[in-house]
């Protein structure tokens, strides 16, 4: 078989899959044993959106410190039923509080590496010296429940998410400033002096590139949280017409 692309889609009632297009066959693959063949073209049940109901994930991304998670718990608790937090995988050492799949998934560095290799994650990134990912199984779950998935990752997550050919929509949120970026991190008190050196000097990268005209579907700049939470609840009601019901 001739494989001429690779896309991503979900399908009804959440489920996802990668259509695979050949010549002679469409083929969903719903997990990694099972694969459904369809007729060409593909039913219009299967299409990724429809005017009522738009279950693409929503990519979240950001320098560190500028508010993702703050803006992101805001949206949680205005649509507790609509939005899931894609529980990302780790092999940083718990901060005080987090829970192990609630907050993250905490990991080996040994295991990680071994389930990245199995194909298991849809994208994942070294981060201050720790990897980060997002494993299939974290967003089927998710769509199982009917649920958006929102994916709070850095610049090499979004772009891995990019390469990978998942449809979804991508904002980023921009700090007002550098300083205030860095007055956030240091207020935050949950990292060494080193680490917030680090987070700054990364900053920079994940800013130029969130500037980069067409990689983001929206930008929002996070300067009054109330604010910002507002403008990022507009722009999803523009998305996803189920949030206005
Ligand atoms: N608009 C804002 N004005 C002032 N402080 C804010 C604002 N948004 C977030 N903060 C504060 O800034 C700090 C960093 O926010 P938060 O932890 O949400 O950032 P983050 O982008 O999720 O960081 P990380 O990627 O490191 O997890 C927190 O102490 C939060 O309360």
């Amino acid at each position: 078989m001739i494989s001429l692309g690779v896309r991503s889609l979900l399908l009804p009632r959440g489920l996802s899959g990668f259509i695979i297009a050949s010549t002679a066959t469409k083929r969903i693959r719903i997990n990694s044993k099972s694969m459904v063949l369809l007729d060409d073209p593909i039913p219009r049940t299967m299409q990724t959106t429809s005017s009522e109901n738009n279950l693409e994930p929503l990519v979240i991304c950001g320098p560190s410190g500028v508010g993702k998670g703050s803006l992101i718990e805001r949206l949680m608790q205005r649509y507790p039923d609509t939005f899931g937090f894609s529980v990302s995988h780790t092999t940083r050492f718990p901060r005080p509080g987090e829970v192990h799949g609630q907050h993250y998934f905490f990991s080996t560095l040994e295991e990680m590496q071994q389930e990245i290799e199995d194909g298991q994650f849809v994208e994942h990134a070294n981060v201050h010296g720790n990897l980060y990912g997002t494993s299939k199984k974290a967003i089927e779950r998710l769509q199982l429940e009917n649920k958006i998935t929102i994916l709070d990752i850095d610049r090499q997550g979004v772009m891995t998410v990019k390469e990978s050919g998942l449809l979804a929509k991508f904002i980023f949120i921009a700090p007002p400033s550098l300083s205030i970026l860095e007055e956030r991190l240091r207020g935050r008190a949950t990292e060494t002096e080193e680490a917030i050196q680090r987070r700054m000097g990364n900053a920079v990268q994940e800013i130029l590139y969130g500037e980069t005209p067409g990689t983001f579907d929206r930008i929002i700049v996070n300067d009054d949280l109330e604010e910002a939470t507002q403008t990022l609840i507009d722009v999803l009601c523009e998305w996803y017409p189920q949030l206005k019901t």
